[in-house]
This record gives C-alpha cells, sequence and structure tokens, in this order.
C-alpha cells in the first residue's frame, strides 16, 4: 500500500521563494513543503496563516517558527500579527487563492501530468466517483480518487490521517495528488465540493473533465443563498477550471448551466439525460430482479450496451454521467463499461442481510431532501420504514423538508439523531418531525410519523415495526461509523447496529 506522505513532495527539495511570490525581499529562503496549520508543520514549511472564521492563523506563527517553518504566507493583518518573527514573511491580498499556486509548484505541479476528472453536485459526486474509478480499472487505467469517503489508488484506500473533508485544502490535495503520481496513477477522479470551488481549494488545476450530477437544497449555512451555491458549483465550469463539460440537463440548474457553457463557447459541453434530447442517454433499461439493469445507451459515439449492478433510477443518471465523462478524456468504453456491473459504494443502497425471514434493510447516505426523495422513489411499490433525521450546527434549512420528503415516500417515518454535534438532539427532531407531520396530515394514505428517540432506539423500533415484506430504509449516516454528539464522536454504524438490534429482536445476544 501507498503511504500519501501527507503535506510533504514526495522527494522534498528546497524551492526558493522568489520563484513562487517573485517580488519577495527574502527570494533566497527555501521552503520544502507548505502547511495551512501550525500543528502540522515540519522543518523547511511554507506555514500559511490565513484568516479563519474563529481566528487568524497568523496567531500560530510563532509556534509555526518554532516547530521550523522557514516562512509566512499571510494577509495585512496577518503580517501586523507575525512581525517580528525570525522567518520570512510574504504578505499578499489573498493567501488562501495564492497557497493553491505555490502548493501546485512546491509539489511539482503534478495535475499537470495526470487526467483530471472533476465531479460536483448536490448529490451523486461520491457514486460517480467510484463509477469513474471502477470503469477507468476496467479500461487498464490506473486512477487516484478524491473524496468524502477517502483517498484511493487504483481501487486500494490510502492510508491517511484526514479524510473528514471532501474536497482538501490545497496543501493536501497537491501532496496527495503527488504521491499518486508518484505511485502509478494516471489519472485522477476528484469530488470537488462547491465549499472548495469558494475557498479555493482546487485553484492551480485544470480539469481535463468536469462533470455536474444535479442541484439541490443543501449548505446554505455556507454559501447564504441557492444562488450563491449555484455560482460556486457554476465556476468550477468555466475555461479557467475545466476543458470539458459534462451536465447532467434533466435538472433545471444543469439546464441553466450547460445554456451558460454553450454561451461561453471556450468549454466543450456534453449533455446528459434520462430522456432522448442530450447527448448521452439510456435508449432501454431492463431493471433485473436483483437490482442491476441493463441498460443501452445512445451516445454520439453509437450505442452502447452494459450493466450497472448499482439499484435506483439515480445510479442510472450517475452512470450516464460517468460514462459521458470517459469518453470527454477517450477512454475505451467497450472496456471500461465492463466495471460498472460489480462496482459498490459503501454506504449508498448498501443492503444489510439479515436472512430469509427479515424484513430488506438499507443503509444509504441520503441527508439532503432530494436525495432523500430519490432512494424512496426508487423502493417504490414496498411498505417502507424510513429512519432518518437531520445534522446539527448545519443547514438547518434542511430540516423540515427531509422530514416532508420522508412522509411523501413512506409508509412510516421514524425521526431520529443524525450527528446533532453541539446542537440538543431532541430540538433538531422536533424540527423534522414537523416537516413530516405537516405532509403526512395532508396526504390521505395515512403516513405514521413518530420521534424514535436516539438512533440505536429508533433502528430497534423500525425493525420491531417492520414485517418480512417491508423495506427499512435507514438514511443519513451511510458508511460514516461515528455519531457526533455533544462535540464527542462515539463509535456508531447504522449496519452493525442493525444486525445488533435483529439479533436481540430475536432472542439472540447483542
Ligand atoms: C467552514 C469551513 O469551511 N471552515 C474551513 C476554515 O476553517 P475556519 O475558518 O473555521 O478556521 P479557524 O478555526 O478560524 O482557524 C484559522 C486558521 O488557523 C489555523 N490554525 C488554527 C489553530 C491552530 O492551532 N493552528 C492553526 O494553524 C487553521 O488551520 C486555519 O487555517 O478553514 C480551514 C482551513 O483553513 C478549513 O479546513 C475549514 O474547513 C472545515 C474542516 C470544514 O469542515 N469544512 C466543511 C464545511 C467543508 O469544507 N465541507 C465541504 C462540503 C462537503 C459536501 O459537499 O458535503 C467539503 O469539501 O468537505
Ligand atoms: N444522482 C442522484 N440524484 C439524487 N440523489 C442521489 C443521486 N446520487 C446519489 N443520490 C443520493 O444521495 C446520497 C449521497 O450520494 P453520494 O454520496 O454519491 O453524493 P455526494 O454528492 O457525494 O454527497 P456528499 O457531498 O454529501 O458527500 C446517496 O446515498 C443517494 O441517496
Amino acid at each position: 500500500m501507498v503511504t500519501p506522505r501527507s503535506l510533504r513532495p514526495p522527494e522534498p527539495h528546497p524551492i526558493p521563494l522568489g520563484s513562487l511570490f517573485p517580488g519577495t525581499d527574502r527570494p533566497d529562503v527555501g521552503v520544502s513543503g507548505i502547511t495551512l496549520d501550525s500543528r502540522l508543520v515540519q522543518p523547511g514549511d511554507l506555514y500559511v496563516a490565513l484568516p479563519g472564521r474563529s481566528t487568524h492563523g497568523a496567531r500560530f506563527a510563532a509556534a509555526a517558527v518554532d516547530a521550523g517553518a522557514a516562512a509566512v504566507l499571510t494577509d495585512a493583518e496577518g503580517a501586523a500579527l507575525a512581525a517580528g518573527l525570525p522567518a520570512a514573511v510574504v504578505v499578499v491580498a489573498d493567501p488562501r487563492r495564492a497557497m493553491a499556486g505555490a502548493a501546485a509548484d512546491i509539489f511539482g505541479r503534478p495535475s499537470e501530468r495526470l487526467t483530471m476528472l472533476a465531479v460536483t453536485g448536490t448529490n451523486g459526486k461520491t457514486t460517480t466517483s467510484y463509477l469513474l474509478e471502477a470503469a477507468l480499472r476496467a479500461a487498464g487505467r490506473r486512477p487516484g480518487l478524491i473524496g468524502t469517503i477517502g483517498f484511493r489508488l487504483d481501487g486500494q484506500a490510502l492510508e491517511s490521517a484526514r479524510t473528514t473533508i471532501t474536497t482538501p485544502e490545497s496543501p493536501e490535495l497537491q501532496a496527495l495528488l503527488a504521491t499518486m503520481r508518484e505511485g502509478g496513477a494516471d489519472s485522477v477522479v476528484m469530488e470537488v465540493s462547491s465549499h472548495a470551488v469558494v475557498l479555493g481549494r482546487a485553484d492551480a488545476i485544470t480539469f481535463d473533465v468536469a462533470g455536474f450530477t444535479n442541484f439541490g437544497r443543501d449548505h446554505l449555512d455556507f454559501h447564504g443563498t441557492e444562488e450563491a451555491y449555484f455560482e460556486a458549483k457554476a465556476e468550477l465550469f468555466t475555461a479557467a477550471r475545466t476543458r470539458h463539460a459534462v451536465v447532467n440537463i434533466d435538472d433545471p440548474r444543469g439546464r441553466q448551466l450547460a445554456d451558460r457553457v454553450r454561451a461561453g463557447a471556450a468549454v466543450r459541453l456534453t449533455t446528459t439525460s434520462l430522456a432522448p434530447g442530450a447527448d448521452f442517454f439510456p435508449d432501454r433499461i431492463e431493471p433485473q430482479t436483483d437490482g442491476s439493469s441493463r441498460l443501452v445507451l445512445t451516445t454520439p459515439l453509437g450505442q452502447l450496451d452494459l450493466v450497472l449492478g448499482l439499484p435506483g433510477e439515480f445510479n442510472i443518471a450517475n452512470a450516464v454521467t460517468a460514462v459521458a465523462m470517459l469518453a470527454a478524456v477517450d477512454v475505451d468504453l467497450d472496456r471500461a463499461v465492463t466495471g460498472l456491473a460489480a462496482a459498490q459504494v459503501p454506504g449508498r443502497m448498501q443492503r444489510v442481510d439479515l436472512g430469509p425471514e427479515a424484513p430488506t434493510v438499507i443503509v444509504d447516505f441520503a441527508h439532503t431532501p432530494q436525495a432523500v426523495g430519490s432512494v424512496l422513489s426508487s423502493l417504490a411499490g414496498r411498505r417502507c420504514i424510513v429512519v432518518l433525521g437531520a445534522g446539527g450546527d448545519r443547514d438547518v434549512q434542511k430540516r423540515g423538508p427531509i422530514g416532508a420528503a420522508a412522509a411523501r415516500g413512506a409508509a412510516v417515518v421514524i425521526v431520529t439523531d443524525d450527528n446533532p454535534r453541539t446542537e440538543e438532539p431532541a430540538a433538531i427532531r422536533a424540527r423534522v418531525l414537523e416537516g413530516a407531520r405537516e405532509v403526512a396530515t395532508s396526504l390521505t394514505g395515512g403516513v405514521e410519523v413518530l420521534d424514535g428517540g436516539d438512533r440505536r432506539s429508533a433502528i430497534r423500533l423500525a425493525l420491531q415495526r417492520a414485517g418480512v415484506h417491508d423495506v427499512v430504509a435507514i438514511l443519513g449516516k451511510g458508511h460514516e461509523e461515528g455519531q457526533e454528539v455533544s462535540g464527542t464522536v462515539h463509535p456508531f454504524s447504522d449496519s452493525a447496529v442493525v444486525e445488533q438490534e435483529w439479533n436481540v429482536l430475536n432472542g439472540g445476544a447483542a
């Protein structure tokens, strides 16, 4: 297994500060690594002291220099705080943007020697990235993968201390790209979040192709308005950031984006859809009894037969996006699509097998109203008991709509905790319950809405209420293995708890 030497170039060799920042008064000082966290400084690093939400990184510049930082990059406010330190200080107007360029240079601009594929969208980034990884491998390529679940090289997890965010900050990102290139990667598939675009994490990378899956309600705590959230995503599809755009035009925001790319004429455009009228669309979909689908795709290169192992119509949309992105970077599609039959994504539509006398249990990462709606509509036809909640300290506005989406698609909605973080769990549940009840009272079918309390109790309740022909959908946490309560992460895996509670209900040990 390759181990990324996080935050260090694969072969550290000092780069003169003058070549990174022409104009600096200390051009001969050499820097051999870069970090924005004083706690991670290694001797010879450039410490980037950024203004943050809670503090200014320059407050830690002295600690960074004590740890061996050769230079500090900061803004005017930071320069005042770092005055008098025994290290070179480079002052720029926007140190975050300058950091991305410096990180790329320090790590040898690895993205220029890799085929770079970016996936963005409210839902489906991780899934589409995994499909791309599987397809690239089937086509004989060696892809790296960077995203929510972690970092991988050619299908193997890379050891890394930090995988808590979807798109890493530029020093870690460039270090990863260099490590992947050193480990033999010829391509990298990256999830690019809207936060990453606003915070310049992927600046200094020009993608060969960027794919847009869809747009829905999320992250308003960070972006403020839906318009600002959309603009952040749209920015990825400009000529400075990508050569080719693959856009799902079933989504109204996708159509808006496609119109914009077409009008700009600087980025090549490929459109995707589940219906005719786009460059790539499924001409025939044959659902199989095991949840997989046989597809015939119409593409500008001719028809393409493939089997997609992942269930749900939304995953067909993800697969069409992935295939169009592969075509954009000239991958052999006939070979590539053979990888889609067996592709799996941890915690996405993941079945927990409890044996023949048990209900069907599905664990899924759906944590937006749109995703909850897509998962439940893909389970339509079965009586569904859904267990879900909403996160604390994040986008408060999506709580009611999440409850509402659950009530529109399930027979029983059990509201529970989902990383309450520093908030009072019952208060978050109350808002989700309210959203669910508003819809339930307007429906004639009689949806039951229950407060399930903590997550284990809610899962137990769902299993107690489920018949053998029912589906229990446990949404929100997917692959996650912890529940964050009052700032502490407690081990918690939905699939493990399902198995334990099922055993207890059936007279076994937990
Ligand atoms: C809300 C947000 O984006 N916060 C980012 C922001 O943190 P901040 O402004 O709060 O930083 P701060 O605590 O004020 O500290 C200021 C500076 O001092 C530095 N510092 C601080 C303490 C210390 O001892 N030493 C030190 O050097 C910090 O590294 C920081 O650069 O700047 C930090 C680095 O400068 C980021 O790592 C951090 O992302 C945090 C980890 C985060 O959770 N971000 C999430 C919201 C995020 O990016 N999510 C997206 C979306 C995922 C999705 O689509 O679902 C993602 O890509 O993951
Ligand atoms: N194309 C899609 N349309 C709607 N919902 C989807 C789509 N793809 C996936 N989903 C739903 O969204 C959930 C999250 O999917 P995935 O992890 O692929 O998205 P993501 O964009 O990476 O999410 P995040 O940014 O939160 O990590 C899935 O578990 C599924 O419920």
